[in-house]
């Protein structure tokens, strides 16, 4: 195996414990990342995570959990994990980015939910610092074994940590460079389909009559297959089918959430701040002409641009109160994915001194989009309508490094595998003028992505 050695660091995590943190970074072969995630199918299943941008200039995958932050907190959750995650980091002083140790996680769409079903036992925040942590940057591969301990004999389980991080990195070159079949479906559900469209009706007549000026209604599908699905069979078909998206798998015991989402809610980098306001839909059409009729249309539909209008007020006036110098285009262009099309305004600022990226996510979370206008007023009609938990879905997922970079996108596009059951989740936003009938035809091309990495097809 070819790599090159860098020194590990030693960090004493926290003054009044002897805990230190262990870790050790070398570069290696470019591989796949899907396969380094599919080598920990034995030892760390339950414990993995696979993250890449939409740029896919950025790919992180974590095998088992070095450390693990998380809390059923409710609006302090984002400052629990911001002040853990300092306190075990406030040491490290490594520059060089390729060295440095990435919490990776999310936070639930609405810890107020109290319906429990495939997300029972799920933490409202759930973070982890991966033992054996695959980064591919800049066409450039690392893996880091962080190691965090009070033992006193950590020589000999770093050691360890060591053949198995050379054995973990063997193995996706050698043996789980595969292709996976899709899974077979044996039964196909809309659980409160009526209630759904019921819930639409209600909502826009809540609108009309003042009570919210947007909404966000989400319902889900509920699939069964003939066998239990594994996280890197699903994944290898997320990953090749929708490139242009973020992609992300978190597992938390047998629960595997994953999804392509194309919204991102921030990214920080170097002190600079990004965001994107993503709402207001269209299908593809079939050929290239009737594709841009579409997108024609979509930028002028007076319905979409209200939905959208709502989101780019909402991130502008989060940014100017974290970030100067924010910079907004005057009107949305498309943001074109391959089953439909969106009306797309990207935010971007100089983070404020005093803002860091889990503030953004604090108070960006949930954006218009996702949530309403108001929000508060939005969240108890979501409560009160929606008969389902979200779980993660239309959340914060991403992660963090040490210096304050990371970023985050919104979870939808997304589903929950529990062994061979699969969960799959679209909404969209509810204005004055929406219409129960194209609203679920909306969530219809918006489960296609999912429904395709898992050989479903749509039953329209
Ligand atoms: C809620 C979802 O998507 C959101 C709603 C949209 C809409 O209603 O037009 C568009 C993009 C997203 O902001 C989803 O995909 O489930
Ligand atoms: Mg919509």
């Amino acid at each position: 195996m070819q790599h090159k050695w860098y020194n590990a660091t030693e960090i004493e995590v926290g003054s009044n414990s002897k805990q230190i943190f262990y870790m050790e970074t070398i570069e290696v072969s470019r591989l796949s990342a899907l396969a380094f995630f599919a080598a920990g199918e034995s030892k760390y299943k339950g414990k993995r995570n696979y993250w890449q941008n939409r740029e896919k200039t950025f790919t992180l995958v974590g095998l088992g959990h070095a450390y693990t932050i998380e809390n059923n907190a409710s609006d302090a959750r984002f400052d629990l994990v911001e002040h853990e995650w300092k306190k075990l980091t406030s040491q490290i002083i490594e520059e060089d980015q390729h060295l440095q140790p990435i919490l990776f996680g999310g936070f639930t769409f609405d810890p107020q939910n109290e319906v429990s079903a495939e997300w029972t036992n799920f933490p409202q925040s759930y973070f982890t610092v991966a033992t054996h942590q695959l980064v591919i940057r800049n066409d450039k591969a690392y893996v880091t074994i962080n190691y965090i301990t009070d033992e006193e004999n950590s020589a000999t389980t770093f050691e360890a940590l060591r053949k198995e991080r050379d054995e973990l990195i063997h193995a996706a070159q050698v043996k789980e460079v595969k292709t996976y079949a899709k899974p077979t479906m044996t039964s196909y559900m809309e659980p409160y389909k009526q209630e759904y469209l019921n819930s639409i009706n209600k909502v826009t007549s809540l609108i009309k009559a003042n009570e919210a000026q947007k909404v966000v209604i989400a319902r889900s599908l509920a699939l069964q297959f003939k066998e239990t699905i594994t996280s890197p069979q699903i994944l290898s078909h997320v990953v090749h089918e929708q490139p242009e998206s973020y992609l992300f798998g978190l597992e938390h015991g047998d629960l595997l959430f994953y999804g392509a989402s194309p919204e991102r809610l921030v990214k920080v980098d170097n002190g600079r701040a990004y965001s994107s306001c993503v709402a207001g839909s269209i299908k593809r059409g079939p050929t290239a002409e009737a594709d841009e009729e579409l997108g024609r249309t979509l930028l002028s539909d007076l319905k979409n641009l209200g939905e959208h209008h709502y989101v780019v007020e909402m991130i502008t006036d989060t940014f100017k109160k974290n970030c100067s110098k924010v910079k907004v285009p005057h009107g949305p262009k498309l943001l074109k994915i391959r089953d439909i099309q969106h009306l797309y305004t990207p935010v971007e600022g100089q983070l404020n001194e005093d803002a860091t990226i889990l503030q953004l996510v604090k108070h960006l979370h949930p954006t218009p989009a996702l949530g309403g206008v108001p929000r508060e007023q939005a969240m108890e009609i979501i409560r009160t309508y929606e008969p389902m938990n979200r779980g993660l879905y239309a959340a914060p997922i991403g992660w963090l490094d040490a210096d304050g970079n990371g970023e985050f996108a919104v979870a939808i596009r997304s589903a929950a595998l529990v062994q061979d059951k699969a969960y799959l989740y679209a909404g969209g936003g509810i204005v004055e003028d929406s219409e129960a009938q194209s609203e679920y035809e909306e969530t219809l091309v918006k489960f296609r992505p999912m429904l395709r990495a898992l050989g479903g097809q749509l039953h329209e």
